[in-house]
């Protein structure tokens, strides 16, 4: 029987997550950043944001959709403006982006990060730190940092809200020694 929440630590902040099915046989802890309030977001973000700091990062780099809050949150906190989001909807403007294929745990069909072209510039020999809700199985954060490897980004850091599970750590290679995250939680593998 698998619990119906879990409790998660996310830096000084602790929530409470619905355990959700995600396939016949596992179940996750389901934390989405817009349910939980603007200053939840703000505090995870100015925490991520002090761990970094010192990387001196140009730019913050997230993938859609709720990598969104938590790259504003970081941006803002760092004093920064720019930031840049990674996109998963192929609009007419993003029809020569640079591509790479995902399938987040969370996804039932693959889907694909998109740079824009015209934002290439932005993270080119820049200092990049890429940022995003959760880190599950580690398929948006490499597509994530393959699309910006391709665009010449110095990526000078990888933080997270939350890593679930133990699958992401295999995929992050030679970026785990830069990755911070704000807590962890399990997967909730069960019987179908
Ligand atoms: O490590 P992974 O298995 O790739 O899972 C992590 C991704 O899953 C979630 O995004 P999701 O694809 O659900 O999309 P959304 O943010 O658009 O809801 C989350 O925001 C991460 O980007
Ligand atoms: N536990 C989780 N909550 C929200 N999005 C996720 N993506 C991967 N794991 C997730």
């Amino acid at each position: 029987m698998v619990a119906e929440t879990f409790d998660a630590q996310v830096g000084s902040q602790r929530i409470t997550l619905p355990v959700i099915p995600v396939g016949l046989d596992l179940s996750i802890a389901l934390m989405m950043v817009i349910d939980h309030g603007v200053s939840f977001v703000d505090t995870a973000g100015r925490e991520l944001a002090e761990h970094f700091d010192e990387m001196r990062p140009e730019i913050v780099v997230a993938p859609a959709t709720l990598g969104i809050p938590i790259a504003i949150a970081v941006t803002r906190a760092l004093g920064l403006d720019d930031y840049l989001i990674l996109q998963k909807t192929r609009k007419v403007h993003l029809g020569d982006a640079l591509e790479e294929p995902v399938h987040a745990i969370t996804s039932t069909n693959p889907q694909s990060l998109l740079l824009d072209r015209a934002r290439l510039a932005s993270v080119a020999a820049r200092r990049v730190l890429f940022v995003d809700d959760v880190i599950s199985s580690g398929s948006s954060v490499k597509a994530a940092l393959t699309l910006l490897q391709r665009a010449g980004a110095d990526i000078v850091g990888v933080g997270s809200l939350l890593v679930e599970g133990e699958g992401w750590p295999d995929v992050l290679d030679e970026y785990s020694d830069r990755l911070y995250a704000l807590g962890r939680i399990p997967l909730f593998p069960h019987d179908s």
